[in-house]
């Protein structure tokens, strides 16, 4: 095998094939005498022996002849070069099933050349993603592994005095003076809703006028604009299903079927914020003094969790202790579990409100008659995302209060998934578009600067 991978390696760095054609003397001599041996190999060793060359290799070696050719244009070996890429099931993904914006014009799997979408990715300029929640703003370019710039949104949206459309030229200079990256030079995605602070006070359309006005004084070439939670569960791998998005003031239960938003739609005003100041609340009651919400967000997320069954649960010794900083060690008991459980008894942290299992499972009511292609049961799949949705414990116990609250029936077979992502779930998905071979064709519809 590596006497023959070597052959081809010389073939290929030697340039028999250097014309692109299967005419020429000299590579009628390879085909028939020197690629001899490789012609009696069964099909499968021959495309392993294709798999172990590089890409660009491999696409010389279909100079050879035509059978080579063939064999080389062949989907097969160029999806095995894109699923053995870092998240290679994630661009095989997204290369079948969301390749094109709308769901009605999906392309059939075998009318696509692999070949030809992994050049177009390798020559794509990705793109910037700016994912602006309600509390903190995940930033980077689609080839980095993971955002490189996190802020606290409201802080970087500038002086609540000046106008909104300053407030936004401002936030967008930030956001690419973090980048180090001229604005002209990438197009941008940008995950709806945008998380301006007092976003209450301005209407969405002014708020889009405004981002659209900033992004042409910029001369950003293109630009995409795709709601978080469909971004959230592109990034894990699915284009139905229910999205809850457990964010800064919210959680938004929403049912996507076929990568579209159905109505049904629910929100819930509990976020991570309401968690961190009911502890702070927990512990003051206990004469634990915590000098800043910083403190409380710190233990939250280092000690919390959700119980699956609370009352068994308060039986239990449940102790556990944190440094944070130059603060010292904070021990919390109860607290632990109690925080996270506001999430499913909302009143006892004085929100009037319902809990997440029952909007989960009303969402699931209001949507189960909606066809997906191919899957009855889309409904049945729940995927967390949001940073709360971090809290060790919450997807079993969300899984099991649906299973009490709904007629088996309809939660026979339901199953709450973790968004592998969390926080950054929007941004990875956002990542999976930006890097799409069609990303500028079918997700950008808008040139901001003609
Ligand atoms: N490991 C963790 N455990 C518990 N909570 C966490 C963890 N990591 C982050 N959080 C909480 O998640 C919240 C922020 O979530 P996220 O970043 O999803 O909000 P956002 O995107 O700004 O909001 P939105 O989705 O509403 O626009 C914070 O309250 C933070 O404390």
């Amino acid at each position: 095998m590596s006497r023959l991978l070597k052959r081809m390696r010389d073939w290929v760095s030697n340039g028999w094939n250097t014309s692109g054609s299967t005419s020429t003397s000299d590579q009628t001599i390879v085909c028939s005498s020197s690629a001899g041996e490789v012609h009696r190999l069964p099909l499968d060793i021959f495309i392993h022996i294709l798999q172990l060359l590089e890409p660009k290799d491999a696409a010389r070696v279909a100079a050879v002849c035509k059978s080579w050719k063939l064999i080389v244009f062949d989907n097969t070996l160029w999806m095995y070069y894109l699923k053995n890429q870092q998240d290679g099931l994630s661009i095989l993904f997204a290369e079948t099933k969301i390749r094109s914006r709308s769901p009605h014009t999906a392309i059939r799997r075998h009318m696509l050349s692999f070949m030809h979408i992994y050049g177009q990715r390798l020559q794509s300029p990705g793109a910037i993603i700016v994912d602006a929640g309600a509390g903190y703003c995940k930033i980077g370019w689609s080839k980095y592994d993971s955002p490189s710039v996190r802020f606290a949104t409201s802080v970087e949206f500038g002086d609540m005095e000046s106008s909104l459309d300053h407030r936004v030229y401002h936030f967008f200079e930030t956001v690419y003076s973090s980048m180090h990256v001229k604005p002209s030079k990438q197009p941008v995605i940008l995950t709806t809703p945008i998380g301006l602070h007092d976003a209450a006070e301005v209407s969405s359309l002014q708020l889009t006028k405004a981002v659209i006005k900033a992004l042409v004084c910029m001369m950003v070439p293109t630009a995409s604009i795709v709601s978080q939670t469909t971004l959230a569960l592109f990034a894990s791998r699915r284009t139905s299903g229910i999205l809850v998005n457990i964010g800064f003031r919210e959680t938004q239960v929403v049912p996507i079927v076929n990568t579209l938003t159905c109505p049904g739609v629910i929100s819930v005003k509990v976020g991570g914020l309401h968690l961190t100041r009911y502890l702070r609340r927990r512990l003051r009651r206990r004469n634990v003094q915590v000098p800043s919400l910083y403190t409380a967000r710190t233990l939250k997320e280092n000690l919390c969790y959700v119980a699956l069954d609370y009352w068994a649960e308060l039986r239990k010794d449940t102790k556990a202790s944190y440094k944070v900083g130059s603060e010292g060690l904070y021990t919390l008991n109860k607290e632990r579990f109690q925080t996270g459980e506001i999430l499913f008894k909302p009143h006892i942290a004085g929100r009037n409100v319902i809990g997440l299992h029952q909007a989960v499972a009303s969402c699931i009511n209001s949507c189960q008659y909606v066809k997906a292609k191919k899957d009855r049961n889309w409904y049945k799949t729940i995927v967390l995302a949001g940073g709360t949705a971090n809290l060790p414990g919450l997807a079993e116990r969300l899984e099991k209060e649906l299973h009490d609250l709904l007629p088996p029936s309809i939660s026979h077979g339901i199953r709450v998934i973790l968004s592998p992502y969390g926080a950054d779930a929007a941004w990875h998905g956002a990542k999976m578009v930006g890097n799409l071979s069609s990303f500028q064709k079918s997700w950008c519809f808008n040139r901001v600067n003609v």
